[in-house]
């Protein structure tokens, strides 16, 4: 008789696999503080975009500020383009209505805003630091009244080496 080959059973999970997709984008941000990362994915779990927090292009990472306090102008949060919004900018395809959306912090208003005009329909996000921040509140105040559903990614421990 010929034994069945049964397959592998610790593969990861689709939220392991886009979260670790988001956490890889965030991990190419020059921001010293907080490197953020997304990716927008189909509803039928097919990558359309990805991002992660920086200046414009043509905005230099080495002549644009990276202070968070100081002289206003001086700081980076005149400059930065949140990773939600690079994720959504960069999508070139068309439409990203129904889509669902991993970001490791949990998005701004200002994005909030873009992800509820894209059509983006969920997030599922990692850390939520700024939770108490007026920024935070007023986005959850937004997502909800439009429908956008979130939930927090909850971590599964497992560790993943890649060598590079
Ligand atoms: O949703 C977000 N997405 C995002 O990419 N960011 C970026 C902007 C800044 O580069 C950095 C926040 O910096 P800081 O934690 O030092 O205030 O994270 C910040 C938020 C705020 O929630
Ligand atoms: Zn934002």
């Amino acid at each position: 008789m010929i034994k069945k080959i049964r397959k592998r059973s610790d593969y990861i999970t689709w939220d392991e696999y886009f979260m670790g997709v988001a956490q890889l984008a965030g991990m190419r941000s020059k921001d010293p503080s907080s490197q953020v990362g997304a990716c927008i994915v189909s509803e039928d779990n097919k990558i359309l975009s990805m991002g992660y927090n920086g200046f414009p292009i043509g905005c230099s990472d080495d002549d644009f500020p990276w202070a968070r306090e100081g002289e206003e102008l001086e700081t980076k949060y005149l400059y930065v383009t949140h990773s939600e919004l690079n994720a959504i900018l960069n999508y070139r395809g068309g439409s990203l209505e129904g889509a669902k959306l991993y970001v490791t912090l949990f998005p701004c208003n200002e994005c909030a805003k873009a992800i509820i005009q894209s059509g983006i329909k969920t997030i599922v996000y990692g850390n939520d630091k700024y939770a108490n921040t007026p920024a935070v509140i007023a986005s959850k105040r937004m997502l909800d009244a439009s429908g956008v559903r979130y939930y927090q990614y909850s971590p599964t421990g497992r560790e993943i080496t890649i060598q590079l």
